[in-house]
């Protein structure tokens, strides 16, 4: 981009029903896109095996927790599952100033909490199974969670799928190479798009003056 373009940072949401991908396909954009960090909540839930305190999830109290939310820290939050989950606001905020894009892998509460506030600048992504079956075999594939974990999130996918029509792109999650390339392709077109491009009509009108326009 020239430099006398500047744009706004976007807010890259992927929301599915618990195991259809989301995750994978989160860690496999961050590892590619430098521009791209990920949005750190903070939750109530045990720190899962392979998990990091800080990388994955901020792990902390339900006293803690609740003080965030008095205090309006956090930009959102929600209640999944039994545990509760946030989006801490300041480096949301920063990032949007600064050009960066941020990625959050939240729920569709969540991501109806930040539609509100921050219309233009969110992209919203829900991610679906190919089938039922494949998705009880993510889950159980997985080996995270016990068998009345793994039941209860089956139970609650059907809920969590019909709030699809709330999302702006939907992809089935077929071959994970394939749903990454796929939004990889939507995050380069939207931020091309021209609302997020500062200084265009400056670059325009410098292009016609060489041009002798
Ligand atoms: N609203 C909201 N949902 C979140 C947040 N962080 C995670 N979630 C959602 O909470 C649900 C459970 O997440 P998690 O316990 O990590 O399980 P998994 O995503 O199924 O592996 C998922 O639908 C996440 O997208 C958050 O900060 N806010
Ligand atoms: N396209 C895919 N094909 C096969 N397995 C997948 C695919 N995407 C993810 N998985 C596997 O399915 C399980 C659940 O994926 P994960 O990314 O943790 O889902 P979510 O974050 O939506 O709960 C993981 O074991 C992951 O390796």
């Amino acid at each position: 981009m020239d430099p006398e373009i500047t744009r706004r940072g976007l807010l890259l949401v992927l929301s599915s029903p618990s195991g259809a991908g989301k995750t994978s396909i989160a860690r496999a954009l961050l590892d590619s896109d430098p521009n791209l960090s990920l949005s750190v909540s903070v939750t109530t839930r045990p720190m899962r095996a392979g998990e990091r305190d800080g990388v994955d999830y901020d792990f902390i109290g339900k006293a803690e927790f609740q003080s965030l939310v008095e205090r309006g820290a956090l930009i959102e939050h929600a209640e999944v599952f039994g545990n509760h989950y946030g989006t801490p606001r300041a480096p949301v905020e920063d990032a949007l100033t600064a050009g960066r894009d941020m990625l959050f892998d939240i729920d569709w509460q969540g991501t109806q909490q930040i539609s509100e506030g921050l219309t233009e600048d969110i992209v919203t992504v829900f991610v679906l199974p190919p089938s039922t079956d494949e998705l009880e075999k993510r889950l159980r594939g997985r080996a995270l969670d016990s068998e009345d974990v793994i039941r209860r999130r089956m139970a609650k996918s059907a809920d969590e799928m019909s709030h699809y029509r709330e999302y702006q792109y939907v992809l089935v999650n077929r071959a994970l190479d394939e749903s990454v390339y796929a939004v990889r392709a939507i995050l380069t077109a939207e931020r091309l798009k021209r609302r997020r491009q500062h200084g265009l009509v400056d670059f325009v009108n410098r292009l016609r003056r060489e041009s002798g326009g």
